[in-house]
C-alpha cells in the first residue's frame, strides 16, 4: 500500500564532488529510511556530509551512485513535496510579513485567495496573529524564523528539511521555537530531517538521531529516542531523568566519530 512507503530513503548513496581542483568523496554508501511522520536528526563533525544529504533530498543534484527516494520515487529535481528551512530566514525586507509567508505559494503558482488566507492562519497559529501587514525589520529574530516556518508550511510540503534553523537564535528564543516546531510538525503529521550541531536539540526534538562520521561521510550509529522524551516538549524533555544519559551517549559517539574522521583524513594524506 502506497501509504506505508517510507517518506525518505537513501540506498547505498555515494556522492563525489568534482571541480577544477579534482574529485572529493563527500559521502559513501549511506543507507537511511525515514518513515512518514518521523522526526530524524543528523549530527556529525564538520564536513561529514549533512548538507550534501539534505541537498540531494531537496533534488538540487543527483548522487554519484545509489538512490535517493521520496515516497519511493527517485528524487531528480526540487519538488513542492519538500520544504526547506535554513539558519537564515531570507525574508524579503520590502515585502510585508504576509507577502513573505505567501512567497512559496506565488513561486509555485498556487497563490489563490484561500491559500493566502491559510498563510495568514498559519502566521496566527505560529504566534504572529495580526502581523501580516508588518515588515521584517519590525520583528525579532525568533519572530522572523516563525515567518520563515509559515512560508515553508504554506505550500503544504510533506517533508521538511531543517538545516540548523535555530542556531542563530538566543537560547531562550531557540527553546521556544524548538517547542513550537516539534508541536506543529507533529500535529500536521509532517516528516522532518533536522541537521544540527546542538546535541541536546537533537535528543529533545527527534524520534531518532543519526550520527555521521567524516572522511568520507558515513553513518556511524543511530540512537532511538524513548517515548517519554518524544512525547514531551523539547523544553520539558531536557528535564527528564533519561535525557542526560542519552545526551552523554551521543556526545561519546560524536567524539569517537570526530576521532575516526581525523584518522580517515590522515590515511588519505598518507
Ligand atoms: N561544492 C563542493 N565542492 C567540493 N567539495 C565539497 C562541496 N561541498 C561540500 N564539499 C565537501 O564535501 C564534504 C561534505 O560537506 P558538507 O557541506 O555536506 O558537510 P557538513 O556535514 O554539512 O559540514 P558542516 O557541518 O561544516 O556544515 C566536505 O568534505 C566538503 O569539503
Amino acid at each position: 500500500m502506497a501509504n506505508s512507503d517510507p517518506a525518505l530513503t537513501l540506498r547505498q548513496v555515494t556522492h563525489v564532488y568534482v571541480n577544477d581542483k579534482g574529485a572529493s568523496l563527500a559521502v559513501e554508501d549511506l543507507n537511511l529510511t525515514v518513515q512518514r511522520g518521523e522526526f530524524v536528526s543528523l549530527v556529525g563533525p564538520s564536513g561529514c556530509g549533512k548538507t550534501t544529504v539534505l541537498s540531494m533530498l531537496a533534488g538540487l543534484f543527483l548522487p554519484t551512485r545509489g538512490e535517493v527516494l521520496l515516497n519511493n520515487r527517485q528524487v531528480k529535481q526540487p519538488s513542492t513535496l519538500v520544504g526547506y528551512m535554513l539558519q537564515q530566514d531570507y525574508l524579503f525586507p520590502w515585502r510585508t510579513i504576509l507577502d513573505n509567508a505567501a512567497l512559496g505559494l506565488e513561486l509555485t503558482g498556487s497563490k489563490t485567495r484561500a491559500a493566502v488566507e491559510k498563510a495568514a492562519d498559519l502566521l496566527a497559529e505560529l504566534g504572529l496573529p495580526g502581523s501580516g501587514a508588518r515588515y521584517p525589520h519590525e520583528l525579532s529574530g525568533g519572530m522572523r524564523q516563525r515567518v520563515a516556518l509559515a512560508r515553508t508550511l504554506a505550500t503544504e510540503p510533506e517533508v521538511l528539511l531543517l538545516d540548523e534553523p535555530f542556531s542563530a537564535l538566543d537560547l531562550h528564543i531557540k527553546l521556544q521555537l524548538e517547542d513550537l516546531v516539534k508541536e506543529t510538525l507533529r500535529r500536521l503529521g509532517k516528516t522532518a530531517l533536522l541537521v544540527t550541531h546542538d546535541l541536546s536539540e537533537a535528543v529533545a526534538m527527534s524520534d531518532r538521531v543519526i550520527v555521521l562520521a567524516a572522511n568520507p561521510g558515513r553513518i556511524r550509529c543511530e540512537l532511538t529516542i524513548p517515548d517519554s522524551i518524544r512525547q514531551a516538549s523539547p523544553m520539558k524533555a531536557r528535564q527528564l531523568p533519561e535525557f542526560q544519559p542519552l545526551f552523554d551517549q551521543l556526545w561519546a559517539e560524536l567524539d569517537a566519530a570526530e576521532k575516526a574522521g581525523w584518522e580517515g583524513s590522515e590515511s588519505d594524506e598518507g
